[in-house]
């Protein structure tokens, strides 16, 4: 097992990577402050995983909260489900929330966290390899809105992070692509090295080597809880992390939550990041097109849907959480492993992107 820190101060956390972990229990007690826990979970994962969990927590006032599976269930109506079963088992201020599954139920299990009586503990046991190197760590959690992706949430770090790499024998191969779409972000945004490595191992990847996706696993948390330490509320170097975000949530929420995964979804924005990117100058077409073979041998779309307009772009993209004062600014490209935040891009240049009309 290897153990890394997120360093928070008094809210410092580990992330705990290795496999069979779900069998160890004290993992999960020694994070538990008071003698109760609700684990959240989803009909996928319940059947598969619950148990293990609930064995850990036998000698706790255990219960568990069953959510319908799916993105297109991240939104409120679904986290009061999560509110009305904490009240109907008396959870109080030291109950502790386990999210049991991937980012869908880690992000709502954690807004109820921060929101329920003001603010309780919880703790991430992510399921996917996008839970894994991304939604798990870090404390952002939230739901969706019709109108924007992630409109309702709030900063709260979980206790610790647990992840047993076993789990992803039973994750779809469309969901492990969407999870290196992430993995692909650190390397574009701050680790050309792990670009290179990535573009070697990509087929033990795809082939679940156990050595080769602990080790993506790893290097991609650290990447994520040395930003997240430098960063925590996002006023500076944090948005990095929303590599192809601004795209992909637009297409997220314009095709209707879970049609495109949310790894697609970001695969196909860091795209369009880097054709802006190679409009402005930054990137040159034979790095856009590294970008792009590496995104397409991990499984994962690089066109946006042909029935998004750029006006269907601009209507979501205009309310993304980086828009500041009516300002868009966008994370692009300024070479292979170095991204940067910026307003200081060419609309029109943004434009032909958005209208799909490329000019190299
Ligand atoms: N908070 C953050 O920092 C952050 C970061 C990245 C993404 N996200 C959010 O995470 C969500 C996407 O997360 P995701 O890709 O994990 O999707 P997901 O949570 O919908 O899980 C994907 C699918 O895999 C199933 N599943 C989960 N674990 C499984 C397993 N071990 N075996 C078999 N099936 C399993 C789920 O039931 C679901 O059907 C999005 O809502 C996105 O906005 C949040
Ligand atoms: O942790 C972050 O910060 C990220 O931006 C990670 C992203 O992969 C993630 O999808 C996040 O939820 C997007 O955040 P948002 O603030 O744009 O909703
Ligand atoms: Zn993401």
């Amino acid at each position: 097992m290897q153990t890394l820190n997120l360093d928070l101060g008094d809210r410092s956390y580990p992330i705990y990577i290795g496999q069979g972990l779900l069998q160890r229990p004290e993992l999960l007690t020694e994070h538990l402050q008071g003698k109760s826990a609700i684990a959240v979970t989803n009909t996928t994962i319940a059947p598969l995983y619950l148990a293990a969990v609930t064995t850990a927590l036998a000698a706790y006032k255990h219960s568990a909260v069953i959510l319908p599976d799916g993105e297109a269930y991240k939104n409120l109506a679904t986290l009061d489900q999560i509110y009305t079963h904490l009240l109907e088992h008396q959870a109080d201020r030291k109950t502790t929330l386990l999210a049991l599954g991937g980012g869908v139920v880690g992000d709502m299990t954690g807004f109820a966290a921060a929101s329920y009586q003001r603010g309780i503990n919880f703790i991430q046991v992510p399921t996917t390899l996008l839970a894994m190197v991304d939604s798990s760590v870090g404390g952002k959690t939230g739901v969706n809105h019709p109108l924007g992706k992630n409109m309702i949430g709030a900063f709260h770090q979980p206790q610790a992070v647990i992840i047993d790499t076993d789990t992803l024998n039973t994750l779809a191969d469309r969901e492990l692509s969407a999870g290196l779409a992430e993995v692909i972000k650190y390397g574009l945004i701050r680790d050309p090295e792990f670009l290179t490595w990535l573009d070697t191992e990509m087929e033990a990847l795809l082939a679940r080597d156990p050595e080769a996706l602990s080790y993506a696993i790893e290097r991609s948390c650290r990447h994520k809880a040395e930003i997240v330490a430098a960063d925590e509320r996002e006023s500076g170097q944090r948005a990095l992390l929303n590599l192809g975000h601004t795209f992909g949530h637009a297409i997220e929420a314009a095709m209707g939550y879970g049609q495109w995964l949310h790894g697609e979804a970001v695969a196909t924005g860091m795209v369009m990041a880097a054709e802006l990117s190679v409009q402005m100058g930054w990137l040159t077409q034979a790095e856009l097109h590294v970008i792009r073979h590496l995104l397409e041998r991990a499984g994962l779309p690089t066109e946006p849907p042909t029935t998004m307009t750029g006006d269907d772009f601009m209507r979501f993209m205009s309310v993304d959480k980086k828009v500041l004062d009516g300002s868009l600014r966008l994370v692009l490209m300024k070479s292979l492993g170095e991204s940067i935040v910026t307003a200081d891009f060419d609309p029109a240049a943004l434009n032909r992107v958005l209208h799909r009309d490329r000019v190299s």
